[in-house]
C-alpha cells in the first residue's frame, strides 16, 4: 500500500471522457490522478475500437453548437501533438424524407450553415455507387463529419496529459468514494485525497455512484460491433470516397442504423444498429442477443448489394443510456465537489475534447462555458433515486 496521497483533482475512468477532462485539469495546472481499472490500453468500456463518426447532423442545435468549438478543438490537438486524429469523409443521412428526424436533422445544419449537399432520387447514384436509396427517402451529405481514429485519440490525449504532468495509474480499481471537503478515494493499491474527484467510469458510473448514495436512470446495453466483407474488395473503401452513413429510420426499423468506410480491417465495412440487449458491464459476454444482426443483415441485402449480408467480424461495445439519450454533465446534487460525466449513449466519443473542457469547468467551480441544462440530473427528478 501507498502512503495516502493528495491531488486537486481525482478522475475516475480512462475513457474518451475522463482521458480529456485530466487534460484538460493539468493544461490548467491541477495536480491530477487519472485512475483505470484496467490495464491500459483496454477494451472493456465504450471508448476502444479504431474509429468513430463525427459530424453535426443533429437535430438539436444545442449538439450542433457545441461541435462548433469541438471540431476546432480537435484540430488544435492534433497541432499540438503532431497527430492525425480525424479524417474527413461526409457523412451521408438517409431517412424518410417527410420524417421528423430527417427533416430536423436537414433544417439544423441548413440553419447552422454546414456545408451540405441535398441529393435526389435521380442524382444519389452517381454520387453514391453502390447503395440502393430507398422509395420516399431523402439523403444529404454532410461535407466536413468524417471518421475519428479513436485509439489514436485516446493514445494521444493521455500521453498530452503526462507531459503536462498528469499521472495516470491504471489497473487500479476505484472501490469507495467518501465526500467530504477533500473526498478520500480508495482504490485496489492505495488511498487518495481530493478536492474534487470526475466520475467518468461510462457504464460501471452507478456502480460508484452508490458509494454516495445516488443513482441515476441509465441503462447499458450490449453493442454488436460488426464489419461486413466487401464483394469486390475497395468498393466501399474510405480512398474511394465512400462516406460515413446514418440511415434515420428504414423499413426493418425505426432504430438509426449506421456505417462507416472500410479502412480498418482489409475489405470490411463496419455497420451497426444503434442499439442492444441490456447487460451488466461485468458480464457483456453473457449477453448472447444478435437479434440486431438479423435486422442489420436484410437491411445489407437490400440497401448496400456490394456486401456479403452475413457478419464477417463481431466484436463488441457498450452504450449507457439515459432516458433521452442526451448526457449527463453536472455536479452530485449533494457534494458539489463531485462531478458526473455520463449516460453518453452511445454517441459521445466526437464531443470528447468540449465535455473535458466542460467538467474541468465544473470542477474548477467556474460557470460552464456552454448552457448545461440540458445535461443536468434535475431534468430526471422522477427517476433520479437518492437515499440522502
Ligand atoms: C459500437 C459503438 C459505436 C459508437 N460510435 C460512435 C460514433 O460514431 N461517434 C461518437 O461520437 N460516439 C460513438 N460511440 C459512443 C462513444 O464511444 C462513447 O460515448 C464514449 O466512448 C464513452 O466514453 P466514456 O469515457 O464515458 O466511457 P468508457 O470508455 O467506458 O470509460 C469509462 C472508464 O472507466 C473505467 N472505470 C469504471 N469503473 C472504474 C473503477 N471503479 N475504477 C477505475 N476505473 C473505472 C472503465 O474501465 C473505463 O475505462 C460509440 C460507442 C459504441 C459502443
Ligand atoms: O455518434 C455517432 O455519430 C454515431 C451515429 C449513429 C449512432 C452511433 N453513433
Amino acid at each position: 500500500m501507498r502512503a495516502e496521497e493528495e491531488f486537486d483533482c481525482v478522475v475516475i475512468g480512462a475513457g474518451v471522457q475522463g482521458s480529456f477532462t485530466a487534460y484538460q485539469l493539468a493544461k490548467h495546472n491541477r495536480k491530477t490522478l487519472l485512475l483505470e481499472q484496467f490495464l491500459l490500453p483496454h477494451s472493456r468500456g465504450s471508448s476502444h475500437g479504431q474509429t468513430r463518426i463525427i459530424r453535426k447532423a443533429y437535430q438539436q442545435e444545442f449538439y450542433v453548437q457545441m461541435m462548433e468549438e469541438c471540431f476546432k478543438m480537435w484540430t488544435q490537438l492534433e497541432k499540438e501533438a503532431g497527430v492525425k486524429l480525424y479524417r474527413q469523409t461526409g457523412l451521408l443521412v438517409m431517412g424518410p424524407e417527410k420524417s421528423e428526424p430527417y427533416q430536423l436533422i436537414k433544417n439544423t445544419l441548413q440553419k447552422h450553415k454546414v456545408p451540405t449537399v441535398v441529393l435526389t432520387q435521380d442524382n444519389f447514384n452517381q454520387h453514391i455507387p453502390n447503395v440502393r436509396l430507398a422509395e420516399g427517402d431523402g439523403a444529404l451529405v454532410e461535407i466536413p463529419a468524417g471518421v475519428l481514429y479513436a485509439d489514436r485519440v485516446l493514445r494521444t490525449v493521455q500521453e498530452q496529459f503526462q507531459k503536462q504532468g498528469g499521472v495516470i495509474r491504471d489497473n487500479e480499481k476505484v472501490t469507495d468514494i467518501k465526500p467530504g471537503p477533500l473526498v478520500t478515494v480508495s482504490t485496489s493499491a492505495g488511498v487518495y485525497r481530493a478536492k474534487s474527484v470526475v466520475i467518468t467510469a461510462g457504464p460501471w458510473t452507478n456502480t460508484l455512484l452508490a458509494h454516495t448514495a445516488l443513482q441515476l436512470p441509465l441503462e447499458v446495453v450490449k453493442i454488436n460491433v460488426c464489419y461486413w466483407k466487401e464483394k469486390v474488395p475497395g468498393t466501399y473503401h474510405v480512398k474511394q470516397h465512400f462516406p460515413c452513413f446514418i440511415q434515420t429510420e428504414c423499413e426493418e426499423t425505426k432504430e438509426h442504423i449506421y456505417g462507416l468506410p472500410a479502412n480498418e480491417y482489409p475489405g470490411m465495412v463496419k455497420i451497426c444498429y444503434h442499439t442492444g440487449g441490456k447487460t451488466d458491464p461485468d458480464q457483456r459476454d453473457q449477453q448472447r442477443d444478435r437479434s440486431d444482426i438479423d435486422i442489420l443483415q436484410r437491411y445489407i441485402a437490400r440497401s448496400i448489394p456490394g456486401l456479403i449480408p452475413e457478419p464477417a467480424v463481431v466484436e463488441s461495445c457498450m452504450y449507457t443510456l439515459t432516458p433521452d439519450h442526451d448526457f449527463v454533465l453536472d455536479c452530485h446534487p449533494t457534494y458539489n465537489n463531485i462531478i458526473i460525466g455520463a449516460g453518453f449513449s452511445g454517441h459521445g466519443f466526437k464531443f470528447g475534447p468540449i465535455i473535458g473542457k466542460l467538467l474541468c469547468e465544473l470542477s474548477l467551480g467556474e460557470v460552464p462555458s456552454f448552457d448545461l441544462s440540458p445535461f443536468r440530473i434535475r431534468r430526471f427528478q422522477a427517476n433520479t433515486k437518492s437515499a440522502l
